[in-house]
């Protein structure tokens, strides 16, 4: 039969630790000796001690990862990427700067979900004269609300309004605009991302000056050994001087370490080996999926990109965060426990984080080993804190052999644990 557990054994515990940070952190201390344990209260309270939102979501994640990976994803010829484009500005109602600010959107939510703001900053973003141009002038804007600093290379400017508007735009915002003779040659120094916006699926033949010499210039980038020493390069749909069918057909070319394709790959990205691929331009609406028997993966939730392919192998190591947080001191924490707790927790919520309420409860059983598990909090008092299990459990095998146990929460978006 149902029950649920409360908890007062961390009731003297100063539960205040935020993650490793430069400023000084009060410890957490078991209660020594521990208060009367967890209590086995009666309650008729169905068995909650699952997790079954975040490892649905998990699953569902995983599955659509695999999914996208393993599925056949579509890639288009160059002639019917551009008929869907003009079908998009035709037919269905679009207008050029609708799409090109939702693919600009894709890019730069794209180029943020990999390369995170803590460690590269500086973003050179090199436009060409047409649309693929105009993407990378909107995602230089979103990234600088994103809180990146961009600088733009634009050198063949067309004198339309949409691109003199987006042009005004980004002056507005005081982003530099660097003549491609105040490049350095070697670009590893000044940037720590180059997004390659200079030709999409439009591009024939070869690229003609400045564009040849840019192009060389990422070429050199891109043979430089060690890849976390030189700024990665992200192309928008095409990476710049492939043939937008055939791929880097001299083998000399740009290799991007991110693909961001529009609408669909272009039948080039199956050349594209590098760690990153994602798809963009969350637009597409039914008529064009099903004329051209579009398979794209689902863009998740809210998302406006969506990984293709293979998630890479990560490196464990070089995982890191440097945590940018107020400083916290000991005589800034309230005296009781239970009230402070209610502050974060309260301030958890407000903030909109996912399920603020798990935390991993930690049961020792009568040989001293140790197991942990995420349950969810359903109440807290100066009595403890309450969730739910049943007799069966593992976890009340052990608080019945064992009444030390240990609650944490995890608030990462907070810089915060508790
Ligand atoms: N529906 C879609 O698929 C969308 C496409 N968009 C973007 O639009 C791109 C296509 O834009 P465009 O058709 O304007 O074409 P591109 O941006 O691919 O390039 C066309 C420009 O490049 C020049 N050019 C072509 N070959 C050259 C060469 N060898 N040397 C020097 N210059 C050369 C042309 O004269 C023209 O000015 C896509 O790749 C994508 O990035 C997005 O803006 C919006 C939605
Ligand atoms: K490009």
């Amino acid at each position: 039969m149902p029950f649920f557990l409360s908890t007062s054994a961390t009731a003297t515990a100063t539960p205040l630790c935020p993650p490793p940070s430069p400023y000084p952190s009060p410890h957490f201390r078991l209660p020594s000796p521990p208060r009367r344990g967890l209590a086995f209260l009666a309650a008729s309270a169905p068995q909650r001690d699952l997790f079954p939102t975040p490892r649905q979501a998990m699953a569902s994640l995983a599955t659509s990862t695999a999914a996208a990976a393993a599925a056949e994803v579509t890639h288009l010829s160059q002639r019917d990427a551009a008929d869907i484009d003009e079908q998009l500005m035709g037919p269905l109602g679009f207008s050029v700067d609708q799409l090109m600010e939702l693919a600009g959107l894709s890019v730069a939510t794209a180029v943020a979900e990999v390369y995170k703001l803590s460690e590269h900053t500086r973003v050179l973003i090199i436009c060409g004269p047409g649309n693929n141009g105009g993407d990378g002038l909107v995602a230089a804007r979103h990234l600088y609300h994103f809180g990146y600093k961009p600088f733009v290379c634009y050198p063949k400017r067309t004198a339309k309004p949409l691109y003199s508007g987006l042009v005004t735009q980004l002056e507005s915002l005081a982003i530099p605009f660097v003549p491609v003779e105040d490049l350095p040659q070697d670009l590893s120094g000044q940037y720590d991302i180059v997004i390659d916006a200079m030709f999409g699926f439009s591009f024939h033949g070869t690229p003609r000056p400045p564009f040849d010499d840019l192009i060389q210039m990422l070429v050199s980038l891109s043979v430089v050994g060690d890849s976390a020493k030189r700024p990665p390069i992200v192309s928008v749909d095409i990476p710049s001087g492939w043939h937008v069918e055939e791929g880097d057909v001299s083998g000399g070319g740009i290799k991007p370490d991110m693909l961001v394709s529009l609408t669909a790959p272009k039948l080039c990205a199956k050349k594209f080996t590098g760690p990153h691929h994602f798809l963009g331009g969350r637009f597409v609406p039914p008529p064009i999926s099903s004329k051209y028997g579009l398979e794209l993966p689902p863009y998740p939730g809210t998302s406006m990109c969506v990984r293709i392919g293979k998630v890479p192998s990560v490196d464990i190591s070089s995982l890191r965060e440097n945590y940018i947080s107020p400083e916290l001191l000991e005589n800034q924490v309230m005296p009781n426990p239970f009230d402070q707790f209610r502050t974060w927790f309260d301030e958890a919520v407000t903030a909109g984080l996912r399920e603020p309420n798990a935390m991993a409860l930690t049961t020792v059983n009568k040989a001293g080993k140790p197991s942990s598990r995420m349950v969810l909090l359903k109440g807290v008092d100066k009595q403890g804190f309450v969730w739910y299990t049943n007799y069966g459990s593992q976890k009340a095998h052990d608080l019945s052999e064992n009444s030390n146990a240990a609650l944490l929460f995890y608030w990462n978006e907070m810089n915060r644990q508790l």
